[in-house]
């Protein structure tokens, strides 16, 4: 055996091969390709309706058709129903936020279903956000745009997914709550969690990111790491329209 031979390439987190995904006749996506190595943070970037929301849906399993290949730390999970495909260790964090008037904080912590034992118990949800301890019994809808996004973050913390899905984390909200929500996200990772992140604001990503990929019409326009980003950036900006 060949020294070559023993040396170990580690797994990636994600790996996605040739993804086509289509909402009924309208195909969106044309062959994604892209990794997500484990313990890093990788955003989507790209103009409005370029396909990343549909990325993150399709990694969940919740786009009507998909096809391709999307192997989840070595499991091939194209086939999977969601509820599966979570289990396979992702949690996922819509655009919407998905947060309800009719639950409070503390309801919405309960809610999500354990995957894996390193899942936050409410209380360490609360200690990573404690904003949301002040606000425990407030109805979801009663909260902030900043703290309905925290508690969202907070939520798919419970399932102990090693990785985590943002889709727009910082949308719509303040620039003091846009730099709370990047010190999240470099606590996450500093704490062993992958993250796959949709993102606008071009500047954000490049202050949490570790690698980027241009989505263009359902296809990888480009890739860069932190390097290629910061000699692309005037480029990038013009080509996001921002
Ligand atoms: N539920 C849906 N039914 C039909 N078409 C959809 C649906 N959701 C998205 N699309 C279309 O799919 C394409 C990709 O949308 P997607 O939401 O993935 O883009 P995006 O890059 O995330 O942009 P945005 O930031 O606007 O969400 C767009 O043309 C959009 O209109």
């Amino acid at each position: 055996m060949t020294d070559a031979a023993a040396v170990r390439v580690p797994q990636p987190m994600l790996a996605i091969r040739d993804l086509h995904a289509w909402y009924g006749e309208s195909h969106v996506l044309h062959g994604i390709d892209l990794e997500v190595p484990t313990g890093q943070v990788v955003t989507l970037l790209g103009r409005n309706g370029a396909g990343k929301s549909t990325t993150l849906k399709s990694i969940m399993g919740i786009v009507p058709r998909r096809r391709g290949s999307i192997c989840l730390q070595g499991t091939e999970t194209i086939g999977l129903r969601p509820y599966h495909i979570a289990r396979h260790g992702v949690a996922f964090c819509p655009e919407d936020r998905g947060i309800y008037a009719t639950l409070d904080v503390k309801e919405h912590l309960e809610l999500p279903t354990r995957v894996d034992d390193r899942g936050l118990s409410t209380a360490e949800a609360l200690d990573l956000f404690p904003n949301l301890r002040e606000r425990l019994h407030s109805p979801g809808t009663k909260l902030s745009g900043g703290e309905q996004q925290m508690l969202a973050i907070a939520r798919i913390l419970r399932t102990g997914a090693p990785l985590l899905l943002l889709d727009e984390p910082t949308e719509g909200l303040a620039p003091s709550i846009v730099e709370q929500i990047g010190d999240i996200i470099q606590q996450l990772k500093a704490q062993g969690y992958t993250i796959l992140l949709v993102e606008q604001n071009l500047r954000f990503a490049m202050d949490v990111a570790d690698q980027f990929y241009l989505i263009d019409h359902g296809q990888v326009a480009a890739h860069y790491d932190r390097d290629g980003i910061e000699r692309d950036v005037d480029a990038l900006l013009a080509r996001l329209g921002v």
